[in-house]
């Protein structure tokens, strides 16, 4: 049974409605699978995970959320090459420039973006949701 790692950050629920979903996706291809917040998870722990799937909306000017998400994000980026991951966030007014970003950082760093990142204009509609869910089951499989 393959290990997920769900780890997200959401201010006002977005991003945490696209989680759930991720985590539901990854279940139901018969992972296990845990949902986590930034303190809960860094780079000590990320080994103990087959795939990691990162969460994270647009902040500040189009970066990642830079109290709790950022810090942790940093501490994992070196130990990203080869590991299987997949990202996925909310946004607002902007047009994606954050996970271009951040996309191109993970890339750097040597991860293996496992499937396409799934952005979500504020709360995610059904659509949202299924493009969440199936990102989980991506990464669960
Ligand atoms: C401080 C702050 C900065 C933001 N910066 C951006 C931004 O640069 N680009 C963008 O598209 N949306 C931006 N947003 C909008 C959020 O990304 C959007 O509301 C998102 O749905 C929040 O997700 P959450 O509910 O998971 O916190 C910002 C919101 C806040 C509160």
């Amino acid at each position: 049974m393959s290990k997920i790692a769900v780890v997200y950050w959401s201010g006002t629920g977005n991003t945490e409605a696209m989680a759930k979903a991720v985590l539901e996706g990854a279940k139901e291809k018969g992972a296990e699978a845990v949902l986590l917040a930034p303190d809960e998870f860094d780079v000590s722990i990320m080994e103990s995970y087959d795939a990691i799937a990162f969460g994270c909306p647009a902040m500040g000017a189009e970066v990642l959320e830079e109290d709790e998400f950022e810090p942790m994000f940093a501490s994992c980026e070196s130990k990203l090459s080869g590991k299987r991951i997949a990202l996925f966030g909310s946004y607002g007014w902007g047009d994606g420039e954050w996970m271009r970003d951040w996309e191109t950082r993970c890339k750097e760093a040597g991860a293996v973006l496992i499937c396409e990142s799934v952005i979500c204009n504020e709360m995610p509609d059904d659509e949202g949701i299924q493009s969440c869910k199936a990102l989980g089951e991506n990464l669960g499989q």
